[in-house]
């Protein structure tokens, strides 16, 4: 059973006369409770990537499937229909609202999803040192309680498919150490993770690790 692939996808980007072929045919398949981290120096096409799967960006060639369900070249609304039933998301660009609480934050992804569950609330708030800022603005926070944030609204739906850019670059060992623990729960409840990492740390628990390499899979 396959939960999301990818074929042949590219992204070119255009800026004046330049042209930037930011994914040449890349294809990947992930399978339930399968952990993939994607390696690769920076420009190589990490980000793209991943926006690509996500349905937040449209490829120039090639399509993603989630499921049985095409994600490519639909309208927006429908991508973002899709994204919301099967993916939790961190990016780069951060995913809080500003105008929500740490915890208001959190329990909208499981109010989208149908699932409010307090305990689990408490829970995500707890493993990630987030307790005493629950009831803080997206602004009042620092850069590592941002991380954190960010990874506990990600994780709050409980998606079948995890997505996350650099997920522990601004956490300490501690923290990265409880993000571990929780990604080896998804895969047990046969949950997908796919990670874009630079820590060698989280690299190494992963079940597969694609090396991408000027917006091509070196090892795939
Ligand atoms: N909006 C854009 N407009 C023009 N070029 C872009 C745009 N976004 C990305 N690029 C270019 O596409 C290539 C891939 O960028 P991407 O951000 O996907 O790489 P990355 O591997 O995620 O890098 P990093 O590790 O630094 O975040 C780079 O050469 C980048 O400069």
């Amino acid at each position: 059973m396959v939960v999301l692939e990818a074929h042949e996808l590219y992204r070119f980007y255009h800026v004046g006369d330049d042209e930037t072929a930011a994914l040449r045919g890349v294809s990947l398949t992930l399978t339930p409770g399968e952990m993939v981290a994607i390696a690769g120096p920076s420009g190589s096409g990490k980000s793209t990537l991943l926006a690509c799967l996500t349905g937040l960006d449209e490829p120039d060639g090639g399509y993603v499937t989630v499921g049985n369900t095409r994600m490519t070249r639909r309208p927006e609304a429908e991508r973002a229909a899709i994204r919301a039933e099967n993916f939790g998301i961190l990016l780069q660009s951060a995913n809080l609202f500003q105008h929500l609480t740490v915890a208001e934050n959190i329990t909208l992804p499981m109010l989208m999803a149908g699932t409010f569950d307090s305990p689990r609330l408490g829970g995500l708030l707890s493993a990630l040192r987030l307790e005493a800022r629950a009831r803080a603005y997206p602004q009042e926070l620092s850069g590592g309680e941002t991380a954190r944030a960010g990874l506990a609204v990600a994780l709050a739906a409980d998606p079948p498919v995890l997505v996350a850019d650099e997920p522990t670059a601004e956490v300490d060992r501690q923290t990265e150490a409880r993000l571990m623990l929780h990604l080896e729960v998804r895969r047990a409840a046969g949950k997908t993770t796919l990670l874009a990492t630079h820590s060698e740390a989280l690299a190494s628990r992963a079940d597969r690790v694609l090396h991408l390499r000027d917006g091509r899979i070196s090892n795939e």
